[in-house]
């Protein structure tokens, strides 16, 4: 009998196709989709420009609970802001992006977005498709279908230097790397593939090739298979 509701967990490290294949497929399924890594941003975004030491992480616990933020899980329109105000541009800047492993390695602030992620799950009526790096593992270790999405440094640096628009890809591919490593050397709910996860190399696949597979797995477990 098919499922009413599912619940998907695509993890894996950065550049690996997580947001395109997870708005994707939650567009093509019906699904709500949720970005965390937009939320980690968002919060880290917030210390920036309320001149938090980003070195010191009692100074970030001591203020994590201040900042609201708020996700639209639409996956053709998806939605961040921080105490009411649009941040999806300012989140993608380098400054967030070559803090934000900082801020999200404290205890304080992943509990307390954690906790946020785990109540728009439960609020998702037709299932909902998250993303991140710790759903699998931590936010959601109880979802029907766990993706763990893999691909090589190069095509992954090849990839985000496209998008960057001619960025030197060496150099990517270093901060790509380096952002992996702190994501998953930090003590509280690292980077990691859930033992129940299913691993896919995206390296010699096409966006197109990757969406069609996850969208058959989901079909299989909601057909019970
Ligand atoms: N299989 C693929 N083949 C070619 N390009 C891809 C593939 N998957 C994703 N891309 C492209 O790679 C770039 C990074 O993809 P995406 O933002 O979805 O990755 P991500 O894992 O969510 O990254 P991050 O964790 O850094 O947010 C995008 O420009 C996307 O269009
Ligand atoms: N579940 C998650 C998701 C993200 N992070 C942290 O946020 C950073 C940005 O993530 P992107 O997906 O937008 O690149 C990421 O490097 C992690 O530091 C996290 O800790 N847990």
């Amino acid at each position: 009998m098919e499922r009413a509701t599912v619940i998907v967990a695509i993890d894996g490290p950065s550049g690996t196709g997580k947001s395109s294949t997870s708005k994707a497929v939650a567009a093509q399924l019906g699904l709500s989709y949720l970005d965390t890594g937009a939320q980690y941003r968002a919060i880290t975004w917030w210390m920036v420009n309320n001149g938090i030491d980003i070195e010191d992480p009692s100074a970030i616990a001591a203020v994590a609970g201040k900042p609201e933020i708020v996700s639209g899980t639409d996956p053709t329109g998806p939605t961040i802001t921080v105490d009411g105000t649009d941040v999806a541009g300012p989140i993608r800047t380098q400054e967030v992006t070559s803090q934000v492993s900082a801020v999200s390695a404290v205890p304080e602030v992943r509990a307390r977005i954690t906790e946020l992620q785990r109540s728009i799950a439960s609020d998702a009526e037709n299932g909902i498709v998250v993303e991140g790096r710790d759903i699998g593992t931590t936010v959601l270790p109880d979802a029907d279908l766990k993706i763990f999405l893999t691909a090589s440094p190069e095509a992954r640096a090849a990839r985000r230097s496209g998008e960057l628009k001619g960025a030197d890809v060496q150099s990517t591919r270093e901060a790509l790397l380096k952002r992996d490593a702190a994501d998953s050397s930090r003590k509280t709910s690292p980077l990691a593939k859930a033992d129940d996860a299913v691993e896919v190399d995206t390296s010699e696949l096409t966006l197109q090739q990757v969406i069609e597979c996850v969208v058959t797995l989901v079909e299989e477990k909601r057909a019970g298979k």
